[in-house]
């Protein structure tokens, strides 16, 4: 596992210097107080090779001022790992959520919304650890541990290097063991996804398991996950509580063996009593950084999975890319479709095949076909969420990939199929489309959405606030306003796309009449699925997996009795 984050991040490398420093000082208080307790101790038993210092009080002095120090270095090193998991937090936040806006909606589009969540959310609060506990914890394990064995080398050059045999078997020991017993531990991680996902599931889709009275066999899945992940979790607690026995196995026989030689020295006059009890307490410290460096290896671990699906979103490459020098904003809107090709990534059948249309500055043209059979994907390569493979999309005779991608999006106002609207109040929702709008044009749009006199019977009018997703309004209320946010962009292209769609009969009367307002005043492409909305175009476009099988006025197309007339008869007055 490599970390990605730190040398792109000057913020957070200092903070992980100073969490490591503070590690560090630590440990050197830890080693001071060695020294002032075998000080302490030697002279109590009147060690001549302390040079004489025949009072205990000084080493105890020093001991009691060293206990303070440390308690306050442990509150500093405390603070700033908090404060270096916060800028982690938001250093890769801010980077994955910077580089999924460059992405583009072609992406979101291409990928589970839940897994884009899991990885901002839940793998950054992962990955959080490993930065402001395991590296430091790794400096600190490295430097702590040679500092303790040079001091201890500097009195007694034989026992550092018996304990240095054990300090470095104990971090290949336990590294071997890890590896060793890894396929037993990995099973608990997939278990715990495979719960995770499944409860999640069985949460947004419970209303659809209680229609259909499966809620009882969803619990019996639920609870069979539940078992998987039990006992996986048992299995990994043993090897985990195995891994303590075989670490604590080394620091033992480690500081047995050190003493026992040591005091087998100090016996045959060899060896100060002061540097036994040094080599006691240093012992206890060179192994403390590294017991601590094993009890953060598991966030390091849990940190694994998740900074590879971050590493993965970090890689991914934008489907469209800016133009190096932007051609300028069109004068006209007239939109053409030239020969296009389009398949979606990993697809082998094409969505698009050879589509030419053109669509005049102010026309209404509504597009109609059978489920599949690419009008989405029209309404998706208009805005560049993607480009074609094959083929060019022009809007004013200008190709679109030579515009800025700002410059063609704001040409372009657009109601999808699944309408956002975020949490917040009416008129913050209609200003995501123009910041500055005044109240007046506020309502303005709302007039033209037809949805005016609703809003002005709500009590708090354009401040009410909406829930999650438009949460208060009808399905027809909220594509009536996220028509009246597009008609704020006052783009002069108007996209809609099955704006009437799943409406209540008054919603799409509405709709129907706010259509009808800007007819001849914007160029107006509409996906259709009624036939009142395809009756009031200026022309119809039909398509039939992905080509473009008929276009005409709706009353031709009627007579002609082809696909259009076909398609109006076998789905009646819902195209
Ligand atoms: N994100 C995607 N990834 C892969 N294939 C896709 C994607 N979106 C659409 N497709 C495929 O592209 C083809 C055209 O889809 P599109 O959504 O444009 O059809 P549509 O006419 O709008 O259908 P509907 O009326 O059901 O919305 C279909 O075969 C569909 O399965």
């Amino acid at each position: 596992m490599t970390p990605f984050l730190s040398a792109t991040s000057p913020r957070l490398r200092r903070r992980m210097i100073g969490s490591s420093a503070s590690g560090l000082a630590i440990t050197a208080c830890h080693v001071l107080q060695g020294i002032c307790l075998a000080g302490l101790v030697g002279t109590l038993l009147g060690d001549t090779s302390l040079g004489g210092a025949a009072s205990p009080f000084p080493w105890l002095a020093g001991f009691a001022v060293l206990i303070l120090i440390k308690g306050v270095l442990i509150w500093v090193s405390e603070i700033i790992a908090q404060s270096t998991a916060q800028a982690t937090k938001e250093e890769l936040r801010q980077r994955l959520l910077t580089h999924l806006i460059d992405l583009g909606p072609g992406v979101t589009l291409r990928r589970q919304t839940g897994d884009l969540q899991a990885t901002i959310v839940g793998g950054v609060e992962a990955v959080e650890s490993y930065y402001s506990r395991y590296l430091p914890a790794i400096i600190v394990a490295v430097i702590g541990c040679a500092g303790v064995l040079a001091v201890l080398a500097l009195v007694d050059w034989p026992s550092a290097l018996l304990l240095g045999a054990f300090v470095v078997a104990f971090p290949l020991l336990d590294r071997f063991w890890m590896r060793w017993q890894m396929p037993a531990v990995s099973g608990v991680f997939a278990a715990m996804g495979a719960f995770g996902a499944e409860l999640l599931d069985a949460l947004q889709g419970i209303l659809t398991l209680k229609t259909f009275n499966a809620s009882q066999a969803w619990r019996h899945r639920l609870s069979a996950r539940a078992d998987a992940l039990a006992s996986e979790s048992i299995r990994a607690a043993a090897v985990t509580m195995m891994r303590t026995g075989v670490t604590g196995f080394v620091t033992l026989s480690g500081t047995a063996l050190v003493v026992s030689v040591d005091a087998w020295r100090v016996a045959a006059g060899e060896l100060s009593p002061f540097a036994l009890f040094l080599a006691l307490f240093l012992t206890r410290e060179a192994f403390r950084p590294l017991d601590r460096l094993e009890k953060e290896f598991h966030t390091a671990w849990a940190a694994g999975g998740a900074m590879q699906s971050i590493r993965d979103l970090l890689a991914l490459e934008a489907p469209v890319h800016e133009p190096a020098s932007p051609a300028p904003c069109p004068h006209r809107t007239d939109i053409a479709f030239d020969a296009v090709d389009f398949s979606y990534d990993g697809s082998d059948t094409p969505a698009l095949s050879s589509v030419s249309f053109t669509v005049r500055e102010n026309e209404f043209v509504a597009i109609v076909g059978p489920s599949g059979a690419g009008k989405s994907t029209i309404a998706t390569l208009l805005p560049r969420f993607f480009d074609p493979d094959r083929g060019a999309i022009r809007i004013g005779g200008t190709d679109i990939r030579t515009l800025s991608l700002g410059t063609l999006r704001r040409l372009i106002g657009a109601v999808s199929q699944d309408t956002t609207l975020f949490s917040g109040t009416i008129a913050e929702n209609l200003r995501l489309a123009n910041p500055d709008a005044t109240e007046i044009e506020l309502r303005a749009a709302l007039e033209a959405a037809h949805l005016a006199p609703l809003i002005n019977s709500l009590p708090q009018g354009l401040d009410t606030p909406l829930g999650e997703r438009g949460a208060g309004l009808s399905g027809g209320q909220r594509q009536r306003l996220a028509i009246a946010r597009a008609l704020l962009k006052d783009a002069p292209i108007l996209l809609l796309d099955e704006a009437t769609s799943n409406v209540d009969p008054a919603s799409e009367k509405a709709i129907q009449a706010a259509i009808d307002g800007f007819r001849g005043r914007r160029t107006l492409i509409v996906i259709a699925h009624r036939l009142s909305t395809v009756a009031a175009a200026d022309r119809v476009l039909v398509f039939e997996r992905g080509r473009l099988v008929e276009a005409g006025s709706p009353q031709s197309l009627a007579i002609a009795g082809g696909a259009f007339a076909r398609l109006a008869f076998t789905e009646g007055d819902v195209l």
